[in-house]
């Protein structure tokens, strides 16, 4: 792998509740340049906390107890992530890092048109660009996610739930991230829309040199588009690898549980009923 872009080193998460949970405990990814990077793992074993962890989107009750999170774009010095300011958060999303959130597609504003979500990202944060630039940007957005730039005086119900993902993705795009954090960006969306999100992600990153931290539960779907992966277990890394390493010879027996509990890329049935039970008794937060 090369230089990594992106660095998690042994981050630990913790939700400060009447019942602490250690959402994410001691976790390590390196993250390169371009690289998809996917995660999967079962309800509740703290991808999204993760995510939100890397976009520093936490909020009380969660702290992040231990690790670190360094960000060295092009070999220049790594910039410590957890002890960015508000003002340098405020650079540092979107133009660095953006977001597509689950069921992001409902987030878009249902009384502001499409065009005047994707050029408020400019006025935020490119404030020195004309309306007219920023039109032509909003225009040229829409039409790398596929949509008819038509659509930019069109109102949110206007459009279907795939479309109101990729206005998500181009508003994700508009900063020309070098990493985009997508968790579960097409679970809401049904299996043929999913499909064309996925190659569209796949292209734009092709064509864009973006890298992305992909989550789902969905491991099938993980292991297609990842370059390398890593599985979660109780807010552990139990295992990453790349793809192909994960899919021919997975090591953890939780990993091979996920790989027979989805239908496999060549078509096979999936084992049913069965319940992954991890051996390891409860760990509390110390
Ligand atoms: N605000 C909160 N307060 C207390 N515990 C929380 C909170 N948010 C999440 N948790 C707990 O942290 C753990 C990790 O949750 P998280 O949402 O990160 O998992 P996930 O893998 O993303 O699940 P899902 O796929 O369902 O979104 C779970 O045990 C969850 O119950």
């Amino acid at each position: 792998m090369s230089a990594p872009l992106l660095s998690i080193d042994d981050l630990t998460v913790e939700y400060r509740t009447a019942r602490p949970v250690r959402a994410v405990d001691h976790v390590s990814i390196e993250i390169a340049p371009g690289e998809i990077f996917g995660l999967a793992g079962e309800s509740g074993c703290g991808k999204s906390t993760l995510a939100y962890a890397v976009t520093r989107l936490l909020q009380p009750p969660a702290e992040i107890v231990g690790g670190a999170i360094r960000w060295t774009p092009d070999g220049a010095d790594p910039l410590d992530v957890l002890g960015l300011d508000g003002r340098e958060l405020r650079a540092f999303r979107w133009s660095e890092i953006s977001m597509v959130f689950q069921g992001a597609m409902n987030a878009l504003n249902p009384v502001h048109t499409v065009r005047s979500q994707i050029e408020d990202v400019f006025v935020d944060h490119r404030s020195g660009l004309s309306r007219t630039e920023r039109r032509a940007r909003a225009e040229e957005l829409l039409a790398t996610v596929g949509i008819d730039p038509r659509h930019l005086t069109s109102y949110p119900h206007e459009l279907s739930g795939g479309m109101r993902q990729r206005v998500m993705i181009a508003i994700a795009l508009a900063l020309r991230p070098r990493l985009i954090v997508m968790d579960e960006p097409t679970t809401a969306l049904d299996v043929v829309v999913q499909r064309t999100i996925l190659d569209e992600i796949d292209r734009l990153r092709s064509e864009l040199g973006f890298a992305v931290l992909f989550i789902t539960h969905d491991l099938g779907l993980l292991l297609e588009i990842s370059d390398r992966v890593g599985i979660m277990l109780s807010g552990r890394l139990v295992e990453q690898g790349s793809s192909r390493q994960i899919q021919d010879a997975p090591r953890h027996d939780y990993t091979q549980h996920l790989l027979r509990s989805f239908p496999s890329l060549r078509g096979d049935m999936p084992a049913t009923g069965t319940r992954y039970v991890d051996r390891e008794p409860e760990r509390r937060p110390s």
